[in-house]
């Protein structure tokens, strides 16, 4: 690990202009301010690199289609592809060095879904990713699609997710046979520094109000810590409303009336997250539309919400456009606005003209011909 615990969030690449104007004057699916620091620079070609791993399953064919995107937008980036297949390192499953190596170098990577098994073998190499890179806060908007008609056309939520601890700290063991135990570790600094960046997110996107989602209630050492965390960092931003909910409670609200979360950002212990943003995907679409991004201090790995998608693998029947859309997450965090508005865009477009749509969507297209519907919009 090489970022420090004690993180206060720099928000170095944001422009002077109203990131409020900004926001509400687009009608993007992305958020269309991306708070983080972004200290690379261009290489020797003018160009920046950013590290590319692919991933498992559909990860490849989704992967592909940004890079076609890419080169056709003449976006000024270079790619890196790393594998991330798991090594023995001391007789341990890890990420191989050079994979590290690039992510560190390039600050900023694109990465598909990595498979995990259930129940045995490894650990999520997507977790330890995060916990490597220190990636403290997972940031993932959802955003309804116009055009593209569902039960709701209102939604617009924006989810912070805590992403190195909580549920997920992978702390397991057998007591006796038939007992196990799994630590729920949460930490002050670690929650501290997720919900400084919710109320910089809130501050500099226009939402004003950030909403602790938690079950204080029960886990009242655990997430009572998460929530005492972001009621005193609620102090250091007067200026940004703060209230709290009970996870259950949102959740029936999300699905009764989505628009109530529209005007905030909620922040959340990182199982939490997870849920609630495919509960979020579900209400505009599915899993093949939602971006994120991985946000850390030295380093910010952009990523879809879903998985490896085994089901579908291999079939160019992918949706790219989470990871399309996670890549325009990034392009804003790297201050290439112009590039992440044409991407947004031309996809937008072509979702909203409903001919050449994959089958998530209620198409029948190929991957590849929604990719190059995008490229000819673009
Ligand atoms: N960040 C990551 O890399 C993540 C990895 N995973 C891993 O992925 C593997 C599969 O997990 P599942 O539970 O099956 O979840 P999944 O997200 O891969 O798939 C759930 C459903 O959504 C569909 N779907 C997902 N992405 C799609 C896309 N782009 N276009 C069209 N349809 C799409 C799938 O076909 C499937 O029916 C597991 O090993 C899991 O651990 C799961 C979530 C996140
Ligand atoms: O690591 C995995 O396989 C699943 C991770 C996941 O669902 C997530 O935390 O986004």
């Amino acid at each position: 690990m090489f970022a420090t615990q004690r993180t206060a969030v720099a928000f170095k690449g944001l422009k002077a202009l109203s990131a409020k104007t900004a926001m509400r004057s687009m009608a993007s699916q992305a958020a269309s301010t991306m708070p983080g620091a972004f200290n690379a620079k261009k290489n020797a070609n003018g160009n920046y690199t950013v590290t590319l791993i692919p991933g498992d399953g559909i990860g490849p064919e989704i992967s592909e289609s940004v890079v076609k995107i890419y080169k056709a937008a003449g976006v000024p980036i270079e790619w890196e592809p790393v594998s991330v297949t798991p090594v023995l390192k001391n007789g341990k499953v890890a990420i191989p060095d050079e994979a590290l190596h690039s992510v560190k170098k390039n600050t900023v990577a694109l990465k598909g879904p990595l498979a995990t098994p259930v129940g045995k073998g490894h650990v999520s190499l997507n977790l330890t990713l995060r916990r490597t890179f220190n990636l403290y806060a997972n940031v993932r908007p959802c955003k309804s699609v116009v055009g593209f008609k569902t039960p709701y056309d209102n939604v617009d939520t924006v989810l912070i997710r805590e992403n190195t601890e909580g549920e997920y700290s992978g702390i397991e063991h057998e007591v006796v046979d038939g007992v196990v135990q799994s630590i729920k570790l949460i930490t002050k600094d670690a929650s501290d520094r997720c919900a400084r960046y919710a109320f910089n997110y809130a501050k500099e996107t226009g939402r004003n109000r950030v909403t602790a989602v938690h079950k204080a209630n029960i886990m009242k050492l655990s997430d009572g810590l998460f929530l005492a965390s972001c009621q005193e960092v609620a102090r250091e931003f007067p200026e940004v409303k703060f209230d709290d909910l009970l996870l259950d409670r949102a959740c029936l609200q999300i699905v009764q009336d989505p628009s109530i979360y529209a005007d905030t950002v909620m922040v959340m212990p990182n199982l939490y997250g997870d849920i609630l943003s495919d509960m979020s995907a579900g209400l505009i679409g599915g899993l093949g539309l939602t971006p994120s991004g991985n946000i850390g201090r030295d380093a910010s790995i952009f990523e879809a919400v879903h998985g490896t998608a085994p089901d579908i693998a291999g079939q160019d029947k992918a949706n790219p456009t989470a990871l399309l859309f996670s890549s325009v997450l990034m392009l804003r965090h790297m201050n290439l606005n112009n590039f992440a508005d044409q991407i947004e865009k031309a996809t937008l477009k072509v979702i909203a003209d409903g001919k050449v749509l994959t089958g998530d969507l209620g198409g029948r297209s190929t991957n590849t011909e929604f990719t190059n519907a995008i490229i000819a919009e673009l």
